[in-house]
């Protein structure tokens, strides 16, 4: 056991009613798909943001319907991103050109066509942050989940690519992050944001032996493979969830519409 992970979607909150014990730096990368209504807010709590190939175009349409009273072209400037990486055969033309004008760095890695644009984003941000502050950083990826099946399995992957950083798939109705083997984890739910659905799913393999504390079905030693059982459909009891299992487990809660 290398000791305990907290766990908090507390960058769910405003800034201001953060009195959550667990502090993060933030990274937030954008895919492409219908921005999730929260996304401003995870754009403030980010120190980077990076978006994925077409996810700049999702940006450039959607960040100004989030501020329908604004100037578009005003709302544009303020949510500029640092960086659009990817394949780049989703960008458009005249957003690639907008964002490059405004300083954004364009990486163009059309060359590799066997690693997605995700797992370039999470790679370009891992390798940015300094070895004493990657134990810190917790990327958040919006976009990631509902529709294409591909794409979210492949999104998926991603997380079990890089199991030893912090990274959040999101979408408007869930998030998904890996809890890693070997740790003991405390999950500190956000109950006016998220929840009381949750699961807890192995990957890639079955996991001989989980327990847990704080849901309505708890494990207690328990095995759970595909094909035999999984926690899906799972109720969040509390204010804390415990977690410990000898393989890595994804967890999944639903995010509340407010
Ligand atoms: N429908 C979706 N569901 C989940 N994730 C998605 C979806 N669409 C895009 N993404 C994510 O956004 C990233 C960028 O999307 P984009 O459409 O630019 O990718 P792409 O590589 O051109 O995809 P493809 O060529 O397979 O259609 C993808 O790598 C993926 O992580
Ligand atoms: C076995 C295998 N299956 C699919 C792809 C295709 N692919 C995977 S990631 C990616 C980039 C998407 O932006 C593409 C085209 C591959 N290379 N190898």
């Amino acid at each position: 056991m290398e000791g305990l992970m907290s766990h908090s979607s507390n960058f769910l909150l405003p800034p201001s009613d953060n009195n959550s014990s667990v502090s993060l730096k933030y990274a937030l990368v954008i895919l492409n798909q219908n921005l999730p209504k929260f996304t401003p807010l995870l754009w403030d709590h980010a120190h980077i943001r990076v978006c994925a190939d077409g996810g700049a175009n999702r940006v450039f349409d959607e960040m100004p319907l989030c501020f329908p009273k604004l100037n578009p072209s005003n709302v544009r400037t303020r949510y500029k991103p640092d960086a659009i990486k990817g394949d780049m055969d989703s960008i458009r033309t005249e957003v690639r050109d907008f964002y490059a004008k405004l300083g954004t760095k364009i990486i163009d890695e059309s060359e590799d066509q066997d690693t997605t644009d995700l797992h370039k984003c999470v790679a370009y941000i891992r390798d940015l942050t300094p070895d004493t502050d990657k134990s810190e950083l917790c990327i958040l990826a919006v976009g990631a989940l509902g529709g294409r099946f591909d794409h979210e399995m492949g999104n998926i992957n991603v997380l079990c690519r890089f199991s030893n950083t912090r990274v959040i798939l999101l979408s408007d109705d869930c998030l998904i992050h890996l809890l890693p083997k070997n740790h003991s984890h405390k999950i500190f739910i956000q109950s006016s944001v998220e929840g009381p659905h949750c699961g807890l799913v192995p990957i890639g393999m079955p996991s001989g032996s989980s327990t847990t504390t704080g849901l309505k079905w708890d494990l207690n030693e328990t095995e759970m493979r595909f094909g035999g059982l999984v926690s899906t459909s799972n109720i969040i009891k509390g204010d804390i969830v415990t977690v410990q299992s000898d393989s890595d487990l994804l967890w999944t809660i639903s995010i509340k519409k407010l």
